[in-house]
Formats: C-alpha cells, sequence, structure tokens
C-alpha cells in the first residue's frame, strides 16, 4: 500500500495510548505487524522525563511514526499542535484530528478541512480523522489530502463500523484514494470487515490497549486485516435473497 508516496508493507496502523505498559505496547506492536504507529503529541509528552522515554521507545520499534494531533478542538490549536509534532518527530506526516463534539469525539469538518488546508500549504501531508460524508471528502480532497480516514464508529466505542452504507459509497465515489477506516474498531471481525468492503487498511488503538491480552489481540488484528483484504480480492459473492442449493442434484436416489 502506498501512502504520500511512501510503500507501507502493513494495513493495520496502531495507536499508541492506553496500554498497560511500556512493555506491553512494543510487544503488541511487534505482534500486530503494524506498518504505521499514531503518536499523540499532547497525551504523551504531558512530564518531561516520561515523554523522553516514550519517544525512545517508539523509536526503538522501526515503525513509521504518524504524530497526531488528538485532542485539538480549534483549528489554532490542531496547526499549532502539528507544527510542534514536526519539530519533535522529523516528520511532515500527519494525523489530523480537529474534534468537534466532547460526547462523540465526531470531527468538526468545517475546522478539519480549514486546518488541513493550512497545513498542506505549509508542506505537511494530512491523513484526515474525518466522517464517511462524501462532500467532506471532497473538500478535504480539495484542501490537498491524498488519503481519507473515515471513522467506524465514535473514538472509544468499539462498536464497528456504525454506517456500513456510507462507507462502502465512500469507497465507490474515491477508487483511487487510499481510505483507512479510523476509529471505532472493538474487534478483529470489524477490522475484516472494513478490509472486505475495500478499504485500504484500518486505524485501531483502544481495541488492542484495553483488550484483557493486548498482545494476543494485537496478532488477531493482523490476521483479520489480512484475511479481509485477501477475501476482498477474491471477489466476495454478493448476498442474495433466494435460496440456491451449493450441492447440485442430478436424478434422485432409488431406494427400491
Ligand atoms: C490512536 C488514534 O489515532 C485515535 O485517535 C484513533 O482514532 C483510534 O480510535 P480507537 O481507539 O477507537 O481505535
Amino acid at each position: 500500500m502506498e501512502l504520500y508516496g511512501v510503500e507501507i508493507d502493513s494495513r493495520l496502523l496502531l495507536g499508541t495510548a492506553q496500554y498497560p505498559s511500556p512493555a506491553i505496547l512494543a510487544d503488541a506492536v511487534r505482534a500486530s505487524g503494524a506498518g504505521i504507529l499514531t503518536v499523540s503529541l499532547r497525551r504523551e509528552s504531558g512530564r518531561l522525563r516520561e515523554g523522553q522515554d516514550f519517544w525512545g521507545l517508539i523509536a526503538g520499534l522501526n515503525v513509521k511514526v504518524l504524530p497526531n494531533t488528538a485532542g485539538c478542538h480549534s483549528v489554532k490549536e490542531a496547526v499549532t499542535t502539528a507544527q510542534m509534532a514536526r519539530e519533535v518527530f522529523g516528520t511532515n506526516w500527519l494525523k489530523l484530528e480537529v474534534i468537534g463534539d466532547a460526547d462523540t469525539l465526531q470531527p468538526d469538518v468545517f475546522g478539519l478541512v480549514e486546518a488541513a488546508r493550512i497545513l498542506t500549504e505549509d508542506g505537511f501531508e494530512v491523513f484526515p480523522y474525518t466522517t464517511e460524508d462524501l462532500v467532506v471528502a471532497e473538500r478535504l480532497i480539495e484542501a490537498g489530502c491524498k488519503v481519507l480516514m473515515p471513522w467506524g464508529a465514535p473514538i472509544g466505542t468499539g462498536m464497528g463500523l456504525n454506517n456500513v452504507y456510507g462507507l462502502r459509497s465512500l469507497r465507490a465515489h474515491f477508487p483511487d484514494v487510499p481510505l483507512v477506516v479510523d476509529a471505532g474498531i472493538g474487534k478483529p471481525s470489524h477490522a475484516a470487515a472494513a478490509m472486505e468492503l475495500g478499504y485500504d487498511a484500518v486505524l485501531l488503538n483502544t481495541a488492542v490497549a484495553k483488550a484483557g491480552d493486548p498482545v494476543a489481540m494485537a496478532g488477531a488484528f493482523k490476521l483479520a486485516v489480512e484475511a479481509g483484504r485477501t477475501a476482498y480480492l477474491a471477489d466476495p459473492i454478493e448476498p442474495r435473497d433466494m435460496a440456491a442449493p451449493s450441492t447440485p442434484v442430478f436424478g434422485r436416489a432409488s431406494l427400491a
């Protein structure tokens, strides 16, 4: 998969927050085979010493880092955080979150488009956390985004794909834009379902970090993403209303 001209081996993107310990985070990342890790400057660098330890751990994993403006509620805050993240991580890649509602953590799509335009003009390669809205998607692309990351469900809910119709429409409208389902995935089956829809990748955090066994769950997500992608490429059958015998019957057995 190619994102902003960079070839990425794995179609699983993993968040790095909320793990029980740094060691479990590192083991989970390895088990997941993740190709990209998101890192939030604001959440992780609260205390200087801890922040430095954390950067060291992430750097040692040798996985591409996608800094994230998690927790930003305004364009100004997101732009400032992005500029700081570029300094700290030395990358133009940015996962752009502009949160519009404190209960659902849904994106402020108006602020998102504005921030995406400002940051793209400033040389960032923006991965916007958005909804499945087609018009917003169009505006983000006009603003310079070359990847879109619609939500599956609100962050941290684990509800899976809330609007399969919307996600399918988005895929159909933008066949050539890399699309990543970001947020709300709770189980490997949700990730597989996203991949079966033809999504290029999934991004998740809570489902692994908060699992009873994060390392085992990370391995399960790895398999699910691979299975979903393989199934998509294998061209699944369409569901149908009428039954159709899977074992054709030629003639009848004579019991006489
Ligand atoms: C880590 C990150 O980028 C989150 O903001 C992301 O949206 C993940 O959401 P979940 O925790 O619901 O997987």
